[in-house]
Protein backbone atom coordinates (compact mmCIF):
# COMPACT_ATOMS: atom_id res chain seq x y z
CA UNK A 1 0.00 0.00 0.00
CA UNK A 2 1.16 3.96 -0.65
CA UNK A 3 2.53 5.13 1.85
CA UNK A 4 1.50 8.74 3.12
CA UNK A 5 4.77 11.06 3.71
CA UNK A 6 3.99 13.70 6.21
CA UNK A 7 6.24 17.03 5.13
CA UNK A 8 6.29 19.31 8.62
CA UNK A 9 9.70 21.28 7.17
CA UNK A 10 8.22 24.43 7.45
CA UNK A 11 6.32 23.43 11.03
CA UNK A 12 10.00 23.80 12.26
CA UNK A 13 10.31 27.42 12.58
CA UNK A 14 6.95 27.24 14.99
CA UNK A 15 7.63 23.93 16.67
CA UNK A 16 10.85 22.83 18.45
CA UNK A 17 12.39 19.18 18.01
CA UNK A 18 12.06 18.36 21.52
CA UNK A 19 8.20 19.42 21.69
CA UNK A 20 7.59 17.00 18.28
CA UNK A 21 9.57 14.17 19.82
CA UNK A 22 6.85 14.53 23.05
CA UNK A 23 4.17 14.50 20.78
CA UNK A 24 5.27 11.15 19.11
CA UNK A 25 5.51 8.94 22.46
CA UNK A 26 1.04 9.74 21.96
CA UNK A 27 0.60 9.22 18.14
CA UNK A 28 2.69 5.86 18.78
CA UNK A 29 0.06 5.09 21.51
CA UNK A 30 -2.86 6.59 19.59
CA UNK A 31 -1.10 4.54 15.91
CA UNK A 32 -1.08 1.09 18.05
CA UNK A 33 -4.63 1.44 19.38
CA UNK A 34 -5.67 2.07 15.98
CA UNK A 35 -3.70 -0.79 14.91
CA UNK A 36 -4.38 -3.15 17.22
CA UNK A 37 -8.37 -1.97 18.13
CA UNK A 38 -7.02 -1.56 21.67
CA UNK A 39 -8.10 2.04 22.07
CA UNK A 40 -11.47 3.35 23.89
CA UNK A 41 -14.42 3.18 20.76
CA UNK A 42 -12.29 0.46 18.63
CA UNK A 43 -15.61 -1.26 18.03
CA UNK A 44 -15.91 1.84 15.80
CA UNK A 45 -12.98 1.31 13.96
CA UNK A 46 -13.59 -1.18 11.20
CA UNK A 47 -13.26 1.13 8.68
CA UNK A 48 -8.99 1.23 9.43
CA UNK A 49 -9.26 -2.23 7.39
CA UNK A 50 -11.31 -1.06 4.46
CA UNK A 51 -8.75 -0.78 1.99
CA UNK A 52 -7.58 -4.23 2.36
CA UNK A 53 -10.35 -5.98 3.76
CA UNK A 54 -14.17 -5.78 2.41
CA UNK A 55 -16.35 -7.61 1.02
CA UNK A 56 -15.42 -8.16 -2.90
CA UNK A 57 -18.65 -9.54 -3.93
CA UNK A 58 -20.76 -6.68 -2.52
CA UNK A 59 -18.35 -4.46 -4.22
CA UNK A 60 -18.43 -5.83 -7.63
CA UNK A 61 -22.34 -5.49 -7.37
CA UNK A 62 -21.50 -1.72 -6.50
CA UNK A 63 -19.58 -1.12 -9.65
CA UNK A 64 -21.70 -2.93 -11.93
CA UNK A 65 -25.09 -0.85 -10.43
CA UNK A 66 -22.64 2.03 -11.20
CA UNK A 67 -21.66 1.46 -14.80
CA UNK A 68 -25.49 0.64 -15.41
CA UNK A 69 -26.76 4.14 -13.93
CA UNK A 70 -23.67 5.86 -15.94
CA UNK A 71 -25.15 4.03 -19.23
CA UNK A 72 -28.92 4.95 -18.49
CA UNK A 73 -29.11 7.67 -16.36
CA UNK A 74 -28.49 11.33 -16.25
CA UNK A 75 -28.76 12.02 -13.24
CA UNK A 76 -28.09 9.97 -9.74
CA UNK A 77 -30.61 11.31 -6.82
CA UNK A 78 -28.59 10.61 -4.03
CA UNK A 79 -30.99 10.35 -0.67
CA UNK A 80 -30.07 10.52 2.59
CA UNK A 81 -29.35 12.74 5.18
CA UNK A 82 -26.27 13.34 7.82
CA UNK A 83 -23.28 10.63 8.07
CA UNK A 84 -25.24 9.23 5.59
CA UNK A 85 -25.28 10.97 2.07
CA UNK A 86 -22.26 13.49 3.50
CA UNK A 87 -19.83 10.37 2.62
CA UNK A 88 -20.66 10.39 -1.08
CA UNK A 89 -20.84 14.25 -1.24
CA UNK A 90 -17.63 14.16 0.29
CA UNK A 91 -16.17 11.13 -2.29
CA UNK A 92 -17.83 13.24 -5.23
CA UNK A 93 -16.50 16.71 -3.99
CA UNK A 94 -12.50 15.49 -4.04
CA UNK A 95 -12.65 13.03 -7.24
CA UNK A 96 -14.50 15.89 -9.30
CA UNK A 97 -13.47 19.27 -10.52
CA UNK A 98 -15.50 21.98 -8.12
CA UNK A 99 -18.72 22.70 -11.04
CA UNK A 100 -18.72 18.98 -12.49
CA UNK A 101 -22.35 19.06 -11.58
CA UNK A 102 -23.17 22.38 -13.42
CA UNK A 103 -21.95 21.51 -16.22
CA UNK A 104 -23.87 20.45 -19.45
CA UNK A 105 -25.00 16.78 -19.90
CA UNK A 106 -22.69 16.50 -23.06
CA UNK A 107 -19.91 17.99 -20.99
CA UNK A 108 -19.72 15.52 -17.86
CA UNK A 109 -18.58 12.07 -17.71
CA UNK A 110 -21.07 11.17 -15.56
CA UNK A 111 -24.50 11.49 -14.33
CA UNK A 112 -25.25 14.86 -12.61
CA UNK A 113 -25.26 13.82 -8.48
CA UNK A 114 -28.29 15.46 -6.98
CA UNK A 115 -29.39 15.20 -3.32
CA UNK A 116 -32.38 14.63 -1.62
CA UNK A 117 -33.95 13.54 1.56
CA UNK A 118 -31.81 15.90 4.32
CA UNK A 119 -34.72 18.29 5.04
CA UNK A 120 -38.48 18.27 4.84
CA UNK A 121 -38.51 21.39 2.55
CA UNK A 122 -41.17 20.73 -0.40
CA UNK A 123 -39.66 23.64 -2.16
CA UNK A 124 -36.33 22.48 -2.54
CA UNK A 125 -37.63 18.50 -3.41
CA UNK A 126 -40.31 20.63 -5.95
CA UNK A 127 -36.83 22.60 -7.43
CA UNK A 128 -35.17 19.27 -7.93
CA UNK A 129 -37.96 18.05 -9.64
CA UNK A 130 -37.58 20.61 -11.99
CA UNK A 131 -34.36 20.53 -12.58
CA UNK A 132 -34.33 16.75 -13.34
CA UNK A 133 -36.85 17.48 -15.85
CA UNK A 134 -37.57 14.92 -18.59
CA UNK A 135 -34.29 13.72 -18.20
CA UNK A 136 -33.43 10.25 -17.30
CA UNK A 137 -33.09 9.52 -13.98
CA UNK A 138 -31.98 6.89 -11.25
CA UNK A 139 -31.71 6.86 -7.32
CA UNK A 140 -29.76 5.99 -4.40
CA UNK A 141 -30.91 5.67 -0.94
CA UNK A 142 -28.73 5.53 1.80
CA UNK A 143 -29.95 4.71 5.38
CA UNK A 144 -28.56 2.80 8.41
CA UNK A 145 -31.60 2.28 9.74
CA UNK A 146 -34.08 2.72 6.87
CA UNK A 147 -36.49 5.02 9.31
CA UNK A 148 -35.59 8.26 8.93
CA UNK A 149 -38.05 10.93 8.52
CA UNK A 150 -36.62 13.08 5.74
CA UNK A 151 -34.86 10.09 3.45
CA UNK A 152 -38.24 8.50 3.93
CA UNK A 153 -40.25 11.02 2.80
CA UNK A 154 -38.00 12.08 -0.57
CA UNK A 155 -37.70 8.06 -0.99
CA UNK A 156 -41.48 7.33 -1.22
CA UNK A 157 -41.25 10.94 -3.32
CA UNK A 158 -39.10 9.90 -6.08
CA UNK A 159 -40.18 5.39 -5.66
CA UNK A 160 -43.70 7.30 -6.85
CA UNK A 161 -41.94 9.41 -9.77
CA UNK A 162 -39.66 6.83 -11.13
CA UNK A 163 -42.66 4.61 -11.28
CA UNK A 164 -44.81 6.75 -13.10
CA UNK A 165 -41.97 7.28 -15.62
CA UNK A 166 -40.84 3.33 -15.78
CA UNK A 167 -43.70 1.60 -14.71
CA UNK A 168 -43.58 -0.21 -11.56
CA UNK A 169 -40.75 -3.19 -12.92
CA UNK A 170 -38.83 -0.31 -14.81
CA UNK A 171 -38.79 1.15 -11.86
CA UNK A 172 -36.86 -1.39 -10.17
CA UNK A 173 -33.76 -2.11 -12.90
O1 LIG B 1 -28.64 6.52 8.22
P1 LIG B 1 -29.91 6.83 8.93
O2 LIG B 1 -30.39 5.70 9.78
O3 LIG B 1 -30.98 7.32 7.98
O4 LIG B 1 -29.62 7.97 9.97
C1 LIG B 1 -29.22 9.25 9.59
C2 LIG B 1 -28.66 9.95 10.80
O5 LIG B 1 -27.48 9.27 11.20
C3 LIG B 1 -26.41 10.21 11.25
O6 LIG B 1 -25.73 10.14 10.02
C4 LIG B 1 -25.46 9.88 12.38
O7 LIG B 1 -26.11 9.81 13.55
C5 LIG B 1 -27.09 11.56 11.38
O8 LIG B 1 -26.26 12.62 10.97
C6 LIG B 1 -28.30 11.39 10.52
O9 LIG B 1 -29.34 12.26 10.90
Amino acid sequence: MARIKFDYTNVKNFVNDHELAQMQTMVNTVDRDLREGTGVGSEMTGWIKLPTDYDQAEFARIQAAAKKIQSDSKVLVVIGIGGSYLGSRAAIDFLHEFYNNHLPDDQREFPQVLFAGNSISPAYINDLIKVIGDRDFSVNVISKSGTTTEPAIAFRIFKNLLERKYGQEGAKS
